[in-house]
């Protein structure tokens, strides 16, 4: 067996040893865990992932490689990924580039060859904590100190917003539509395109007065890292558009949304990761299952008297999947409707955006 070149050591002192693939360089972030077990080159260019190390549970991870088309940004900004065994000869013929040459191109350090179901246990038993992945001849002590000096940053939004509005137009479009960008997964444009709207991608930081420049039809708040209480700017604009067009918030934006209309939200244990979260919608009574990455959400009994109703259940834990305040035209998950990667059930979702957009045009 070959000698391990890399390994990572957790807050609680626990140490893992592996191989090191993707950049050849230390780091820090926060670990936790995703059940997916299809979607890696979704989750690596997810930017909600910014400065989290993912541990993939699903134990075989590069087989397919990546393809061009299926990016969810086009600068990741992942901190890292933990992988059982990597496999660096894909077989896709769509593929063009390995995981590995992403990670070298991008910067991002991964290790293969460890234990990911005794790691997962440990993230489960006692939740999120911070990881170093470092060389392997590190020692301990060294390592424990600089997790201990390590504060990790809250300015996620600000780097991974577009600085210039840019835009994705469809022929024939029926809707205008501004979609706020808190680092958002190109699948939610896209979805937003087959149902017929033009996107106007706009930096997270945009004014009212910008935003309304564009006499949007309807206005879509992404996904995005950190606490959506750092969002503050967003927040801003939620107070001052409820009632004046429809908002349809997805993740971040279903938490800056709460948060707007005087709700809590709370950060979890080790949040929900994966494509296989059972939901229940409260209106219909249907189940769902749901492509999830989030660490925080939305207190459900704090929406008491905010005017928001809790349409969608988390049915692992009972936690907010989903409210709306239908006098507002306004509504919002904490799952992935665009999915990317996962089921797609709630795809319904973007045809519900449409028709609250058609009501309020004739309104
Ligand atoms: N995917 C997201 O938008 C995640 C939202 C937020 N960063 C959280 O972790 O809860």
């Amino acid at each position: 067996m070959k000698a391990f070149t890399k390994k990572i050591v957790l807050e609680n002192g626990r140490e893992f040893y592996g191989y090191g693939f993707g950049a050849d360089r230390e780091a820090i972030n926060e670990i936790v865990f995703n059940t997916s077990m299809v979607g890696y080159q979704e989750i690596m260019s997810d930017p909600s992932y910014t400065d989290q190390m993912v541990v993939m549970t699903y134990p075989l991870i590069g087989n397919y490689g990546m393809a061009d088309e299926d990016y969810e940004t086009k600068t990741p900004t992942i901190g890292g990924m933990i992988v059982r065994e990597y496999n660096d000869s894909p077989s896709n013929f769509r593929y063009t580039k390995t995981l590995n040459e992403v990670f070298e191109e991008h910067d991002i350090p991964a290790i293969w060859g460890v234990d990911t179901r005794a790691l997962t246990r440990i993230i489960r038993d006692e939740g999120t904590q911070k990881v170093l992945i470092t060389d392997v001849a590190t020692p301990r002590d060294e390592a424990l100190r600089k997790l201990g000096e390590y504060v990790m940053p809250r300015d996620m939004v600000s780097r991974v917003s577009c600085k210039k509005r840019w835009m994705s137009r469809v022929p024939n479009h029926k809707y205008d539509v501004v979609a706020v960008d808190c680092g958002i997964k190109y699948n939610i444009i896209r979805l937003l395109n087959r149902v017929g709207c033009n996107v106007t991608v706009m930096p997270y930081n945009s004014t009212v007065e910008e935003i309304m420049a564009f006499h949007p039809d309807g206005l879509v708040l992404s996904n995005g890292p950190g606490n959506p209480e750092d969002v503050t700017p967003v927040i801003e604009l939620v107070k001052q558009l409820r009632g004046r067009l429809p908002i349809f918030g997805i993740c971040m934006g279903h938490q800056l949304i709460s948060l707007a209309y005087g709700a809590r939200t709370f950060k979890m244990k080790f949040g929900h990761r994966g494509a296989n979260h059972p939901v229940k919608n409260l209106v219909t009574g249907k189940l769902e299952i749901t492509s999830q990455n989030h660490s925080y959400a939305v207190d459900v009994d704090s929406l008491a008297g905010t005017g928001l109703t809790l349409t969608h259940v988390n049915l692992l834990d009972g936690t907010a999947e989903g409210v709306e305040c239908a006098a507002d035209r306004v509504f919002s998950m904490q799952y992935h409707p665009e999915s990317a990667s996962g089921p797609q059930d709630s795809a319904y979702l973007f045809k519900k955006f449409t028709k609250i957009m058609e009501e309020h045009k004739n309104a």
